[in-house]
């Protein structure tokens, strides 16, 4: 039997696209090839829509730029537009079933009407056709015009993490998760810390349509994430080999990742930032990092955002700052935003900013005479 022809589609933020990416779709062809069922004639990453509010989401303008550069040189992945480019978030059954029609209807209309290229020196103009903004960019050359091909099966490309997350509450839409896995099906790269044969062991619609769904083990493991590369970013890390150079540039030239300013999501993220500072006489005081309105009113603080001191500097700070912070007393943070909150507090203050914040003026910080040691952070 004939290979049949596949279309790789992954969604996600890619904020911002990594190697891991890119090296995704590799993966993924080379196993379903030698598998011998499948032939991979293309790949698209759709980048989801702004609307989708994940933490430190950079606009789907920053995002598609950045794509746009890793896949510069890309010989058979490309950017699909269309989904960020919609009023809102769209569910990735959607999104597999906008490629899958696009597909299905350039085939078609392959068929039944002149070469592309014909249209062209005819001066047919493409917009025109479906009355609407042209987003097809993605379509594989090797469908171009072409009138002999099959149909092409658009199948989702993921991580493990994104199979894994189809059990969270809520999250996913059951019906979506059997149309998808039943008429595309789905190609998942392990990553570090999932177990994707168990996952489907234990869901019954997922086992049902195990034959649609293929497990690819990378081997050669690398659990780079765009989580790791801002958070490395953030704090001056060099991020080379982690992205394309292009889109180190990018981010460079752009002051991504740097503080919240390019957000998309800058003010959930900032009351998200909120964390609670407490001590053992049970006294509770809001701490809050907003970037705009630096001032202090009673045991409230709002700090500027700045740069990359470290949480201990924090601690001492407050401890400097707080008399009841310190002797006998323990500072901590929110159990659940634990991880989070060092990483968002450790790039929340900077002494000098910090005292220009809270009350206008400069004045020397004063240093805590207390013992570091009574000042217990948990991180
Ligand atoms: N190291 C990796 N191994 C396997 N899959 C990955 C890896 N990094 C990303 N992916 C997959 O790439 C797709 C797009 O990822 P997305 O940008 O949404 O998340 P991410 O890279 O994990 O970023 P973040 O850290 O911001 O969540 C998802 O299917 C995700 O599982
Ligand atoms: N119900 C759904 O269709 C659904 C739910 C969660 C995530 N997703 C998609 O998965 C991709 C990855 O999302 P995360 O980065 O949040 O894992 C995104 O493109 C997002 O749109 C879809």
């Amino acid at each position: 039997m004939a290979p049949k022809d596949v279309l790789l589609v992954a969604c996600g933020s890619f904020n911002p696209p990594t190697i891991m990416h890119l090296r995704m779709f590799e993966i993924a062809r080379d196993h379903l090839e030698r598998l011998g069922q499948s032939k991979v004639i293309g790949g698209v990453m759709s980048p989801v829509h702004d609307a989708y509010e994940k933490q430190d989401l950079v606009s789907s303008g920053h995002r598609c730029s950045m794509l746009r550069l890793a896949l510069a040189d890309h010989d058979w992945v490309r950017l699909s537009e269309w989904e960020c480019k919609q009023s809102g978030w769209t569910r990735t059954r959607q999104v597999l079933q906008y490629h899958q029609n696009q597909l299905n209807s350039t085939l078609n209309a392959n068929c039944n009407s002149p070469h592309k290229r014909q249209k062209k020196f005819l001066g047919i103009d493409e917009t025109d056709d479906v009355g609407q903004e042209n987003f097809n960019d993605w379509i594989p050359d090797k469908l171009d015009g072409s009138c002999n091909e099959g149909p092409v099966k658009v199948m989702l490309l993921c991580g493990a993490d994104v199979l894994e997350s189809f059990a969270k509450p809520g999250l996913w839409n059951i019906k979506d998760i059997e149309t998808i896995v039943s008429q595309h099906g789905l190609v998942v790269i392990t990553r570090e810390g999932t177990n994707p044969y168990r996952f489907i062991y234990e869901s019954d619609v997922l086992t049902k349509h195990m034959s649609n769904i293929f497990i690819v083990t990378e081997w050669i493991s690398n659990e780079v994430s765009s989580t790791k590369v801002r958070r490395a970013h953030r704090r001056g890390d060099s991020i080379k080999y982690l992205v394309p150079d292009s889109v180190m540039k990018y981010i460079d030239q752009n002051q991504l990742y740097v503080d919240g300013s390019n957000s998309t999501t800058n003010d959930n993220k900032y009351q998200r930032q909120s964390e609670l500072i407490s001590n053992r006489s049970g006294g509770i005081r809001h701490f809050s990092c907003d970037p705009s309105t630096p001032k202090r009113s009673g045991r409230v603080v709002n700090f500027k955002v700045k740069s990359h001191e470290n949480i201990s500097k924090m601690a001492e700070f407050l401890g400097a700052e707080f008399g009841s912070v310190g002797e006998g007393h323990e500072l901590c943070l929110n159990e659940e935003n634990m991880k989070r909150s060092a990483m968002n507090l450790s790039k929340v203050i900077s002494k000098s900013t910090s005292r220009d914040c809270l009350d206008g003026r400069k004045r020397p910080l004063r240093t805590s005479k207390r013992k570091k040691s009574s000042r217990k952070v948990r991180t």
